[in-house]
């Protein structure tokens, strides 16, 4: 399974300059024939202009069917990052995914809201977790700040996912929790961990901090992005979780009744 992650620089409440660069970044990724395309948070206005509800697109109903036609014209699957999604007045943080065909395969609405920047305050969480089946591997998906709460993750595995794509709008501030997180999560869980974040200025003259991620089962890092916007590419092979399964396998060791019990004083 191939997979191209595009770690766009997007341009804060430009989303006809992000929609351009989305085209642009697809046709050059396709040139290796990915199986996924995987796309940043927010990427249509970024992390994120106020009022929010100002820029949010109805119902998501533009960038799915911009996502949909994308699909279907490369015959190639999308998680199509997030989307500033209006339900009336409520706005959610959503990732559309798409198969070879077009077809609506998941909508994940973000379940952790980021309170320190006031996430919180202006968008809806979601309530459900999310697997989506791609080309025969079932996949999770988690957005940004969900890679904090490792229950979230380890709910999704419980699930039996192989991979889990994370598309995110992490500051360079704290590039350091985002490299050790994206890891951990693919080590404590052997999953193939797939990160895309944004590169460029966010909101205030934030720094986002690229370092979009491929990491396997075992925790090494198949490919890693820099600062600047690129398009990372990788090959997934879901039987390597097969082989360390056989070396060390944490699920089947896991003691769960004691996880569900307090400690002890
Ligand atoms: N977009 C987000 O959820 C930001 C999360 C973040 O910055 C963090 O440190 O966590």
């Amino acid at each position: 399974m191939k997979v191209a992650v595009l770690q766009m620089a997007v341009a804060l409440g430009e989303p006809q300059k992000n929609i351009a660069s989305l085209y642009r970044m697809a046709e050059a990724a396709m040139e290796d024939r990915p199986d996924i395309l995987l796309l940043p948070e927010l990427w249509p206005v970024g992390f994120y202009p106020q009022p929010i509800l100002d820029y949010a697109d109805a119902d998501g109903r533009q960038m799915r069917d911009i996502l949909s036609k994308l699909a279907a014209s490369y015959q190639v699957n999308i998680v199509g990052g997030t989307v500033a999604n209006a339900i009336g007045k409520q706005v959610f943080n959503t990732c559309y995914v798409f198969d070879r065909t077009g077809q609506l395969a998941a909508t994940y609405h973000k379940t952790h809201l980021f309170t320190p920047s006031g996430e919180a305050d202006d968008f809806e969480p979601g309530n459900s977790l999310v697997t989506v089946t791609l080309d025969g591997v079932k996949c999770g998906i988690a957005v940004c700040y969900d890679i904090r709460f490792p229950e979230f993750t380890r709910q999704l595995v419980l699930a039996d996912i192989s991979v889990l794509f994370l598309p995110a709008a992490w500051p360079q501030a704290r590039l350091f929790h985002w490299q050790t997180l994206i890891r951990a999560r693919a080590i404590e869980n052997q999953i193939f961990v797939v990160a895309c974040n944004e590169a460029g200025l966010g909101p205030h003259d934030t720094m986002l901090a690229g370092h979009s991620a491929i990491i396997d089962p075992w925790g090494e890092i198949l490919a890693e992005a820099g600062e600047e916007e690129c398009i990372l590419q990788g090959n997934l092979r879901p039987a390597i979780r097969t082989q360390i399964k056989e070396t060390m396998d944490v699920l089947a060791d896991r003691r769960e009744t004691l996880y569900q019990s307090k400690p002890k004083k």
